[in-house]
């Protein structure tokens, strides 16, 4: 298992940073590597994002010492969300088969948590969002099928796509977690525009299910000082609340989308209108 630990950045700073510094600083480019967990601890409302890929054998979730307590979830919660092969996850003896695209909420207070793949010729890839907690809820899985959907945007907007909602208040109770995915329909290349912040909460993005020779050019920065970052499959984003969060591919691609913060409250954003961007 390896952390990284990331500082938070002040808007002021983020502004002189250049290409390398961005990235260095709110992209996540290796998450899923073979028979590893790879996590980044980020002082952005102390979120975990990481990737678990079991290939020749189980993986174990270790506790280290950013984290400061004797198991990973003694003080924490967990969503997982698999974008690869069919795999399993072991909550402290209970076995949950979370296939493609399925999201697993992980209580507080779970001490032994296992990985594991159906097939070593297709690997699970389980990708990990933490948050602090105070409270334990209920571990449980939810499907692609069983999530809220939402269909939104327009064909003329080359927005068309389908929203999902895992873990939201009403269907997954947890202390500040908020986890789902979108898709963008094929053809369709723009996500979260017009753009928001929600200085409540931080979010993150994983961008998957993309071809290799494909890439998302994810928006970020203050309104008036929007910067790229050029994404490739299986990468995440680190977005803090002062940021927007949007992006445009060169074809249409999916994202796991996930929140920490005060509220959890998902139509909680300040717009911006398309004027205000710089
Ligand atoms: O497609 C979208 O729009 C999104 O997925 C938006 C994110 O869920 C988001 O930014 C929630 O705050
Ligand atoms: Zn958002």
């Amino acid at each position: 298992m390896s952390i990284t630990v990331r500082q938070a950045s002040h808007p002021d700073a983020a502004r002189a940073y250049d290409t390398t510094q961005l990235r260095a600083h709110f992209l996540v480019e290796t998450l899923f590597k073979a028979d590893s967990i790879e996590l980044t601890y980020s002082h952005v409302d102390r979120i975990i994002v990481g990737g678990a890929m079991p290939v020749n054998g189980p993986l174990k979730l270790e506790t280290s010492k950013p984290i400061g307590q004797a198991t990973f979830l003694a003080r924490r919660e967990l969503g997982i969300c698999n974008v690869g092969g069919a795999g399993r996850v072991i909550c402290d003896g209970e076995t949950f088969n979370v296939h493609h695209r399925d999201m697993l909420y992980v209580a507080m207070g779970t001490t032994d948590v296992r990985f594991e793949s159906q097939s070593h010729d297709e690997p699970a890839k389980f990708y990990l969002f933490s948050t602090p907690a105070h409270a334990r809820h209920r571990t449980i899985l939810v499907r692609e099928a069983e999530a809220n959907a939402l269909e939104l945007g327009t064909q003329e907007q080359a927005n068309t796509r389908t929203l999902r909602q895992y873990i939201i208040p009403g269907r997954v109770q947890s202390c500040q977690l908020v986890m789902g995915l979108t898709t963008l329909k094929p053809g369709n290349t723009w996500n979260t525009m017009p753009s928001h912040v929600h200085d409540r909460r931080c979010e993150a993005y994983l961008y998957f299910d993309m071809k290799p020779d494909t890439r998302v050019f994810h928006l970020m920065g203050e309104p008036q000082e929007t910067r790229h970052l050029v994404v490739a499959n299986d990468q995440a984003i680190i977005s803090p609340p002062w940021s927007i969060h949007s992006g445009c591919g060169t074809a249409a691609y999916s994202f796991v989308w996930a929140m920490g913060g005060d509220n959890q409250d998902f139509t909680d954003m300040d717009m911006i209108p398309m004027e205000a961007l710089r």
